[in-house]
């Protein structure tokens, strides 16, 4: 295991104030948007719902695009139209054209609210060249660690920030808990609990009766799952913001050091993306099984992530389905509700427990504009 126990502590939104001059204090800053899906369609209401606030004078949205299509507005586009704008456009989405559509007055900022592995691949190059993104993408940090690195250098290149409060929780004060009890000199030393939405939905719904196939289409519907829903299922999506947090909390693991188990079976993870749903239905039998033994126990199944930092310097990373009694303080929550234990120097015995919901397109999009609001200052 790579357990690096290096200076890794501290924020990554590292900013420096956004321009010194007066021109560039007065103009509001310039936003890109990449996804217009669950969450990046609730930014733009978000924006919407600013229009004529203060809030809303603060941010000028200059680009918008999705996989396809992109448009841009160098004077800001009105964001109840952007949808529309975007709809009508016959400009193809590139994201070489990003820098350039940002450039004017004011701190530039671009929100990832898209699962592309390419758009990640991207947010070191934007830093470095002071461009702040805003992800609630976790393939940028919670993917090999040469990535998370690259951000890193490429935050203190270009003095801009990287805001990733809704990569974990959805925004909830997560990742910012932590890295103030660093600050504050202490040292974490285990983190465990419930980092997934759908995952918490889906066990706090699921009785045995009806097929859990069909509470992961709900679950999907609603907007809780991750665009393939196997990326949830197979604990990878738990496992990248178990690694976010990890690196957060100063342990420099990388992918291959947290043990995950999966709940899909290998006929479901064969398929292709257009095959999915037909097929969901292979995760009944397992699950009404691994249900009824909990049950009988008096227990419930709970998708649980665990990182734990032994007195010998080994480190221990897992995340899988834990059969969990009643009472188990990890067991409670609703809906979406993540809930995650902390511990640290000062919480010794009694973690420091945050729940909240941990999915969800309105909860994701505040937590994207709190990070672009606390960026341009
Ligand atoms: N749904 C949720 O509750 C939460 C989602 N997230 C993250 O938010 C991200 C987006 O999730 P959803 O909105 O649910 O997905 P979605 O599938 O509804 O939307 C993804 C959007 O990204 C666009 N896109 C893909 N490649 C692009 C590219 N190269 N350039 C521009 N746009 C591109 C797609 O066209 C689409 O508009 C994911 O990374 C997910 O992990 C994070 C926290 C909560
Ligand atoms: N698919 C994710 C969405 C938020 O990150 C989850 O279920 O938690």
């Amino acid at each position: 295991m790579s357990v690096a126990a290096s200076a890794l502590h501290g924020q990554v939104s590292q900013a420096r104030p956004r321009s010194t001059t007066a021109a560039a204090n007065a103009a509001p800053a310039r936003v890109a948007l990449l996804g217009t899906g669950t969450v990046g369609g609730a930014v733009i209401a978000r924006l919407s719902s600013w229009r004529g606030t203060a809030l809303g004078e603060r941010l000028s949205l200059v680009h918008v695009a999705n996989s396809r299509r992109a448009a841009v507005g160098l004077d800001g586009l009105a964001p109840e139209q952007a949808v529309a704008i975007l709809a009508d456009s016959s400009q193809a989405s590139a994201l070489s054209d990003i820098a350039s559509a940002l450039e004017g007055d004011g701190a530039r900022v671009v929100i990832d609210a898209t699962a592309s592995e390419a758009v990640a691949e991207q947010h070191a190059q934007w830093l470095a060249q002071g461009i702040h993104v805003v992800t609630a993408c976790k393939i940028g940090q919670g993917t090999s660690l040469a990535r998370w690195r690259a951000i890193r250098e490429a935050c203190a290149q270009g003095a801009s920030g990287y805001g990733d409060s809704a990569t974990v929780g959805a925004g909830l004060p997560l990742l910012r808990s932590l890295r103030e009890l660093q600050a504050g000199g202490d040292r974490i030393h285990a983190i465990a609990g419930v980092l997934s939405g759908s995952l918490a939905w889906l066990f706090n719904h699921y009785d045995g009766m009806r097929p859990f196939s069909a509470l992961v289409r709900q679950a999907r519907d609603a907007g809780y799952t991750e665009p393939d829903p196997r990326d949830d299922l197979s604990g990878e999506d738990v496992r990248r913001k178990l690694l976010i947090l990890a690196r957060a909390a100063g342990v420099a693991l990388d992918a291959g050091d947290v043990e995950v188990s999966s709940l899909v079976p290998p006929e479901l993870a064969i398929l292709s993306r257009d095959g999915v749903d037909a097929a969901l239905p292979a995760l009944d039998a397992p699950l009404r099984e691994r249900y009824a033994e909990a049950y009988k126990n008096g227990e419930k199944l709970r998708f649980i992530a665990r990182l734990e930092r032994h007195d010998d310097g080994r480190v221990s990373a897992r995340v899988g389905l834990e059969s969990l009694p009643g009472d188990h303080p990890l067991a409670g929550g609703a809906g979406t509700d993540n809930k995650v234990a902390i511990w640290s120097d000062r919480y010794k015995v009694q973690p420091l427990v945050i729940q909240g919901p941990g999915a969800g397109a309105e909860v994701t999009a505040a937590g994207l504009l709190d990070d672009v609001l606390r960026l341009v200052g």
